[in-house]
């Protein structure tokens, strides 16, 4: 490209974005937008965009060190939000009143700061020098910012790393630093991810080049397969490079390629006749285990026997069962461990599956591990593996174990509270350290995995009682979700029917009748979801292909039902008019269709219900009565029974 070809380029970019800054109705008078994120927020940033931070301070900056040091700058890492994540530098010269222009947790969007280097890259997808009267906003116009987008191993923007300066220093070579870099960032961040388990080829028009940022970057599986390419690839080669094979790239086998020794250059001609320089290198852990691993089917390695139900069917419209939902889906591609919390049988264990199935890491395992189901003296071994011969009674070959047989895809842990002690000790050195060394063993094993824990019961009361460690429950519990009974869910009604509609064969035509489903919505379901299998199931066997009434629903639905006081005056009405003479139920109970009158004496747990989700709707009464499908009078009897109103 000629001289006059960038400026051009440079000048349009700094219009459009003035033009969008008009837009967004700022004007130069306006101030920039300097507020920190709130710390927890910051802190939360920090953690997902850990790799991206640290892979930036330690293996790419230090080799800028000196030229930055000489030329007074500041260096910020944002993410593809604008928001800073780290910065780095001298601030002497700026003035005390600047200061906090280069904070952390400060967001750069052009929406609230005009014209700015970050701001403007992410908006040009481009990298941008904005000089000092370039800046929209003019109290910005006090230095020079150069930043270059920085993208991930699937091209996907990650974030922006930017160089600002004194308007006087000399810029020339500074946006050309930016980019290399940014550059350096994303093949580092792709060796990271790769290096273990593929074949990394580095390439470049001439073997003087080869260690340069600018050099082509291929990650390559045990076939061959090009899986991933830093965007300097692409360009070199100059065609789309994704999932084609390495041998349609160059005229040379990748049998060849394969066999040639470490680090020694070897020339490769690429298919359009250019002669390139390369370098290949090995996987660093024997390309056998990853192999294994992403063929071993899920069931092999997690004894679930939970049905596959995708995202979207886990909720149909229960506001916290959706929360959880979009909360998960987006830190599971973080790293950010997640846990639930959950009465038995809410669907926990589908939800993880639903959620692995959903993520990036499909392709892998998801290994669900029931802590509670191994007995306490194998757990470890299970978990974390072992040498040949580590303990009696150990098999012969030794054992992977099930935490590196989730390498790469999501370790389950399921009623992590019943975890031996010892093995939490030894878990949560693994999480630290990402590490695993089996039983017996002095050699440790890299693992990358999304670590999801459940449990049943409150965790924080196990770590009050000394029975699991606190440590270890900062370290398992990043996002923490509850998963509501059946009962409080509010799209009870489409959830029964989808299960209906699940556990039908195709000679049972009937829907399930209404008054039917009114009686389900007012159970009270103490085994949640799986009670609700369990009872659809057994009614639609009895039923064979007639349609479904009470006499076909198993006598513990009854017994559930006449325990709680408050679903049986709900239901007494739909039991009155479907029962055909069904011994288990008296509809001469002493509770009536009013249970207004016995407000007084409903059970503790109806209460403490009652008073939760009058808490969950932030004392919204009808939202309250409507989920406890119970009239706004009985909810203000109940609250004045707490005491509330
Ligand atoms: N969303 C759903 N769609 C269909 N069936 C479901 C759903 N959620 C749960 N189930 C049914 O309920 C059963 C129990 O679910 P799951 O094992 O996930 O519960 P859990 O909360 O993990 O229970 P526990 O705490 O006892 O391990 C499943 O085997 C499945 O039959």
């Amino acid at each position: 490209m000629r001289n006059d070809d960038l400026v051009d380029d440079h000048t349009a970019t700094i219009q459009a974005s003035w033009q969008r800054c008009e837009e967004y109705g700022l004007s130069h008078q306006s101030s920039p937008h300097l507020e920190r994120l709130p710390e927890a927020d910051y802190r939360n940033l920090q953690w997902m965009y850990g790799d991206l931070v640290k892979t930036t301070a330690t293996e790419v900056l230090p080799y800028y060190e000196n030229i930055l040091s000489n030329s007074k700058c500041m260096v910020m890492l944002a993410d593809a939000k604008g928001q800073v994540l780290q910065s780095w530098g001298d601030s002497r010269f700026v003035t005390p009143q600047q200061k906090p222009f280069f904070r952390e947790g400060v967001s750069w969007q052009e929406r609230t700061n005009g014209t700015n280097a970050i701001g403007t890259v992410l908006a040009s997808g481009q990298p941008v020098q904005v000089l000092r009267d370039e800046h929209y906003l003019k109290a910005n116009r006090f230095m020079i910012g150069s930043a270059a987008p920085i993208y991930d191993a699937n091209h996907d923007l990650l974030g922006v790393l930017d160089v600002s300066s004194d308007a006087y220093l000399p810029q020339a070579h500074t946006l050309g630093m930016v980019r290399l870099m940014s550059q350096s960032v994303e093949n580092r961040l792709i060796f990271k991810k790769f290096a273990d388990e593929h074949f990394l080829i580095t390439f470049n028009t001439n073997i003087d080049t080869l260690d340069s940022q600018w050099s082509g970057l291929l990650v390559v599986n045990e076939d061959g397969m090009i899986i991933s390419a830093n965007r300097r690839a692409e360009l070199l080669l100059s065609f789309e490079l994704s999932m084609i094979n390495i041998s349609d790239v160059f005229d040379t086998r990748f049998f060849d390629m394969k066999h040639q020794p470490d680090n020694l250059p070897m020339r490769l001609r690429t298919q359009h006749g250019y002669q390139m320089q390369a370098i290949i290198r090995k996987p660093t852990q024997a390309i056998v285990d990853a192999v294994d691993f992403r063929n071993t089917p899920t069931k092999n390695t997690a004894p679930t026997h939970s049905p596959t139900v995708s995202l979207n069917r886990i909720s149909f419209g229960d506001p916290r069962v959706d929360k959880c939902v979009q909360q998960a889906s987006r830190l599971i591609e973080k790293d950010i461990p997640i846990l639930i919390h959950g009465e038995t049988g809410v669907g926990k264990e589908v939800f993880v599956k639903a959620l692995h199935e959903h993520s990036s890491r499909h392709q892998h395992s998801l290994v669900a591990v029931n802590c509670a189901a191994i007995p306490s003296e194998l757990v470890e071994s299970e978990l974390f593996g072992y040498v040949k011969g580590a303990f009696t009674g150990a098999n012969q070959k030794g054992a992977i174990g099930l935490i590196r047989k989730a390498h790469k895809g999501t370790l389950f842990l399921d009623e992590i509270g019943e975890m031996p002690t010892k093995a939490q000790a030894r878990l949560l050195r693994v999480l630290q350290e990402r590490k695993v060394t089996p039983l017996g063993s002095t050699e440790s094993f890299p693992i990358d995995i999304r670590l999801i824990s459940a449990t049943n019961r409150s965790l924080k009361d196990e770590v009050q009682q000394n029975n699991f460690r606190q440590d270890l429950y900062y370290r398992v519990s990043g996002l923490n979700l509850e998963l509501p009974p059946l009962r409080e869910r509010l799209d009870k009604r489409q959830l029964i029917q989808e299960i209906y509609k699940m556990e039908a064969s195709p000679e049972q035509t009937h829907p399930l009748s209404e008054q039917l489903l009114h009686l389900f919505e007012q159970h009270p379901w103490p085994g949640n979801i799986r009670q609700l299998v369990s009872v659809i199931q057994i009614a639609l066997a009895m039923a064979d292909s007639d349609p479904i009434n009470s006499s076909h629903l198993p006598d513990d639905f009854f017994n559930d039902l006449e325990n709680s006081p408050l679903a049986m005056a709900q239901a007494a009405d739909t039991v009155a008019s479907l029962q055909h003479g069904h011994p288990a139920i008296s509809l001469d109970s002493q509770i009536t269709h009013s249970d207004i009158k016995t407000t007084d004496t409903l059970s503790d747990d109806i209460q403490a219900q009652t008073l939760n989700m009058f808490e969950y709707y932030e004392g919204n009464v009808s939202k309250t009565a409507k989920a406890l499908n119970i009239s706004r009078n009985t909810l203000y009897k109940r609250l004045k029974v707490a005491g509330i109103r």
